[in-house]
């Protein structure tokens, strides 16, 4: 039987425009070779540019328009220079990442064959972040109040025992399909309300799961191991700011922010999940054609997983390793191939492999 996905695409700003379109096209080639799988991209401009347009990241009536998708590819949002950043991210990223209730962010970071960790001594490190990607340190609650030397800004936390649990469960669900460990990242020396409490879910989420190993670390610990021993870790719980700072330190060690996936994952079914790359728009590479391709394939091959596509999934991250082992790699990762150049081999060795 023929299986088709209905996929809005969002390239927004700088590279991501550059490399949503070499990843839809590998795609395509997959589905060609895969036979039984088609693809439609629907695209949607929603960026910084239709911002200076329309005086909004996306119309009123945009997140109607994507919910009837089966899935949502993103490439990346912001350009400072137009619009500021908490404007476009919520207006757009953060907007369906909460509307769409995409409380999960799944963060993989692990070698890739013929990319060099800046590490000595990288220790085949494989490891799985699950980023809180509802609440938290990400809250429209607070204000700024007065002017001058006597300006306030408050910006309150937001921890609820749902979305912990939910996040902690879901690492250790993950875990329990791994290698039985989850580590929280916590802060509760220093955070007097929020971390504590986050500490309590997890010692009782722990309890429920005797099978799966559990330690608790503080942040700033913990990202320093993330860079002298990642190959300690299975699965780490953070929340949305924790998880955000400890992907990009794992996309660090990997080789390069170009190369980290993520999957902004809806759990209750009711809405569409959202695959992009770890990295941002990349306004000091941009329109130099040398954007790493791999986060967006990546979070690719996360979407074929995300439809019971493995076989597929592992596919493609295999001939994206076999290329990169070949010397296929963008400036960011120590080669000198251009984004299309990379696609163009990958293509070529995926439609050789049918
Ligand atoms: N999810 C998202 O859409 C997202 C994520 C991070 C940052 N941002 C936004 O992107 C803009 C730039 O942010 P930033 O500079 O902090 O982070 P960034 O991820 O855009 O760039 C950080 C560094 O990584 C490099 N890099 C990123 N992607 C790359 C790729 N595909 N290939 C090669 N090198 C790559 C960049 O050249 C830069 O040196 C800001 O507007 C920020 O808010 C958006
Ligand atoms: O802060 C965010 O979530 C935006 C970006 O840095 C990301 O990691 O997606
Ligand atoms: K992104
Ligand atoms: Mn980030």
């Amino acid at each position: 039987m023929m299986k088709h996905l209905n996929i809005a695409s969002i390239p927004g700003d700088g590279v991501g425009k550059e490399v949503v379109p070499e990843a839809e096209r590998v795609l395509k080639t997959i589905a060609k070779i895969h036979g039984g799988l088609s693809f439609t991209f629907t695209h949607f401009p929603y960026s910084c540019e239709y911002y200076l347009e329309h005086g909004e990241m996306m119309p009123e009536n945009g997140l109607d328009q994507l919910k009837p998708f089966d899935a949502l590819f993103l490439g990346a949002v912001g350009n400072q220079e137009l619009v500021p950043d908490h404007i476009s991210l919520w207006g757009l990223l953060i907007k369906i990442r909460r509307e769409f209730e995409q409380v999960i962010n799944i963060r993989p970071a692990k070698q890739i064959k013929g990319v060099e960790s800046p590490l000595a001594n990288p220790n085949e490190f494989d490891l799985l972040v699950v980023r809180e990607n509802s609440e938290g340190e990400y809250s429209s609650v607070g204000g700024t109040l007065y002017k001058g030397e006597d300006e306030i800004a408050i910006q309150n936390g937001v921890f609820s025992r749902k979305a912990s649990e939910r996040a902690m469960r879901y690492a250790f669900d993950l875990a329990r399909k791994r290698n039985k460990h989850v580590t929280s990242a916590t802060k509760s020396n220093g955070i007097v309300y929020s971390m504590p409490f986050w500490d309590k879910v997890f010692q009782e989420v722990a309890s429920e799961h005797p099978d799966i190993d559990t330690e608790s670390q503080h942040i700033d610990a913990l990202a320093a191991f993330f860079v002298t021993a990642p190959e300690k870790f299975d699965v780490i719980v953070g929340s949305n700011l924790f998880g955000d700072i400890l992907t990009d330190i794992g996309a660090g060690i990997m080789g390069s922010i170009g190369i980290a996936p993520a999957a902004n994952i809806n759990v209750n079914g009711k809405y569409p999940s959202m695959f992009e790359p770890v990295h941002g728009s990349a306004p000091d590479i941009v329109g130099k054609r040398v954007a790493n391709p791999i986060g967006q394939l990546w979070t690719a091959k996360m979407m074929l997983d995300h439809f019971g596509e493995e076989e597929l999934g592992k596919v493609l991250l295999d001939t994206i390793e076999n290329i990169t082992s070949d010397g296929f790699l963008t400036p960011d990762i120590g080669g000198k191939h251009s984004t299309k150049q990379v696609t163009d081999e990958l293509i070529k060795r995926l439609k050789a492999q049918s």
